[in-house]
């Protein structure tokens, strides 16, 4: 078994040390507050044990790694008929894009693109009485942890620059792909995107897709078939216009936000979760994705 520990340290050391963080994302005002210089990273291995350095008991905005938990729960409600609604292709194209959605007709291309989440908090919003309270419970049940809530501060951050996400909905909606209303719709979106929580919860939440859908106290939470395919959906679409690259880099699924953290995940052997505030153009946390490529070039693990 690779040295975890000393991989982990190897990486903060030498990163700590990058001028160049790239930039902390400012489009959402309360996200510009947090020190560009916070670094911190979290190996939850599937056997139980765990490594970490740096930050990795911060709260972190989670962002859009949330759109994979609202995916596990759409998935489970609505199955195969789910992708009528929304495609599985890579959009090539930045997370809150909107011309692809009104070339092709209001479908989005994939759940993890803001379009695509859209739709899924729609699913959601259809399904449950209070979703919101539906959406905590699940993550809280599943890292068995109580403590985890929104961010208010981040949610009317959300709420008063919201500009494209409010359009998307618009457009989904003249599509005829939201069934509720826009309001509801996007008041859910931003709750999911203000959960607030450390890497080490993150790597916990999402310990259940590498280990067959089984969550860290072995009781399932969604079936294998359903955690093959959201594993492909992060490995092709998790990071935008930069999926090619995080596979080429990195070589895992994963998930980016625009907070600075990322997911990623080896099948039955391991979940890791990185946290640095600072974006690359594309919208990912730069020192994250360096990050990553160490870790999987040194522990010689990857699903390649
Ligand atoms: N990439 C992201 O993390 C985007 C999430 C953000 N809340 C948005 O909707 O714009």
């Amino acid at each position: 078994m690779p040295d975890y520990q000393s991989i982990l340290e190897d990486i903060y050391q030498k990163l700590s040390l990058d001028p160049d963080r790239g930039e902390v994302a400012s489009y959402i005002p309360e996200l510009a507050n947090v020190d560009p210089n916070a670094f911190g990273i979290y190996l939850q291995l599937v056997n139980g044990e765990s490594y970490e350095v740096g930050l990795s008991q911060t709260h972190i905005s989670i962002q859009s790694i949330s759109k994979v938990l609202t995916l596990a729960m759409a998935i489970h409600i609505e199955g195969l008929n789910l992708w009528e609604r929304v495609d599985i292709e890579p959009s090539g194209n930045p997370f809150n894009q909107l011309s692809l959605l009104e070339l092709e007709s209001g479908i989005p291309r994939n759940p993890l693109i803001n379009a695509g989440a859209l739709v899924i908090a729609d699913v959601l919003v259809t399904h449950f009485k209070e979703p919101k309270k539906e959406f905590l419970e699940f993550v809280r049940t599943v890292t068995n942890d109580q403590s985890i809530d929104y961010d208010q501060k981040v949610l009317e951050s959300e709420f008063s620059t919201g500009f494209r996400n409010y359009a998307a909905a618009n457009l989904l909606k003249a599509y005829d792909n939201l069934h509720n209303d826009v309001e509801e719709v996007l008041d859910f979106y931003f709750h999911q995107c203000s959960l607030s929580m450390t890497c080490a919860q993150l790597a916990k939440a999402f310990y259940m897709f590498a280990n067959k859908g089984k969550d860290m106290q072995g009781i399932p939470r969604l079936k294998k078939r359903y955690v093959k395919r959201i594993n492909a959906i992060m490995l092709t679409s998790g990071f935008y216009d930069e999926a090619g690259e995080f596979a080429f880099e990195v070589g895992l699924p994963g998930k980016s936000g625009v907070g600075g953290g990322i997911i990623a995940l080896l099948p039955n052997e391991f979940v890791i979760s990185v946290w640095s505030p600072g974006l690359n153009e594309k919208g990912n946390s730069k020192l994250g994705m360096e990050a990553l490529e160490m870790f999987t070039t040194q522990s010689n693990l990857s699903i390649f």
